[in-house]
């Protein structure tokens, strides 16, 4: 994809001197996060959404809205199981919204990133980074570097590094191996205090320094890591049919052909 400019020249709410406009917004059936993030220094207050969910997209738009922004992208970490994207829908009510999903996810969009792309919404970026292991082509989106960029930087790891846990790694492509290289070798690239929101389950915020000295499976070296992988026993996702799927066009599976 290269970069995305929309260019002229702060956590939850504002950083970087109110620079960032950040909000963490939760859809509680398949306990997803979204993140809403936007320059407010720039006259459009351009913005973007990161992991929309279909169900909550009248939720986002509106607070888009009400904040006064304009919304150009949205963003998906990775082809989700357990729920609907809302890239799709999000598209048929603000049509000149471009979705956004990794190259290596197959999947298809209006835009794709790879390793190092950046995506620009006003002056501030977005880096993509490789993290495949949930599924062959999770990426984190992680805040720029750079003194107009805002502090600490943030990265948005989607399911492949949760709070406490990490993404099961039994279909879609995934693998334990994969994962404990993807998130150890990131977490060499991020600084210790760099600030982790993911994709989902119940914990808000957590540090790269936390996760690598606390996580109850990231933490552990790499056989120990896979062993656990290879044993947590767990349902499929209840939306896993559907969601793949529709997931695998953004949202968008009456207009497939138009992508
Ligand atoms: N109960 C949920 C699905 C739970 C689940 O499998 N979550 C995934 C992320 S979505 S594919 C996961 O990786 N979980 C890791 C874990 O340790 O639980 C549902 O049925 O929707």
């Amino acid at each position: 994809m290269g970069s995305y400019t929309t260019s002229s020249s702060s956590a939850q709410g504002e950083s970087m001197n109110g620079k960032l406009i950040f909000r963490q917004l939760f859809e509680k059936e398949s306990s997803t996060y979204t993140y809403l993030l936007a320059d407010s220094f720039h006259p459009d207050k351009p913005a973007l959404l990161i992991d929309p969910v279909d169900k909550t997209v009248d939720r986002d738009l509106a607070l888009a809205k009400e904040l006064g922004l304009k919304l150009i992208y949205a963003i998906n970490t990775h082809v989700h199981a357990d729920h609907v994207t809302g890239s799709g829908l999000i598209k048929t009510k603000v049509p000149h919204v471009k979705s956004i999903i990794s190259k290596a996810s197959n999947a298809k969009a209006d835009l794709f990133v790879e390793p190092g792309d950046k995506i620009y919404f006003g002056d501030i970026f977005l880096e993509v980074r490789a993290t495949p292991g949930h599924t062959l082509g999770c990426v984190t989106y992680v805040t720029g570097d750079g003194v107009d960029q805002p502090r600490p930087r943030m990265a948005f790891t989607g399911d492949a590094l949760l709070i406490k846990g990490c993404g099961r790694t039994d279909f879609q492509g995934g693998s334990s191996d994969k994962l404990y290289d993807s998130v150890h070798s990131q977490a060499r690239i991020y600084c210790s205090s760099e600030l982790v929101y993911t994709s989902a389950f119940h914990f808000q915020v957590s540090t790269v320094g936390d996760e690598m000295l606390y996580n109850p499976r990231l933490s552990k070296d790499k056989e120990t890591f896979k062993n656990i992988m290879q044993n947590l026993n767990l349902s499929y996702p209840k939306m896993i049919d559907v969601a793949v799927p529709s997931n695998m066009v953004c949202g968008l599976q009456e207009t497939k052909s138009d992508l």
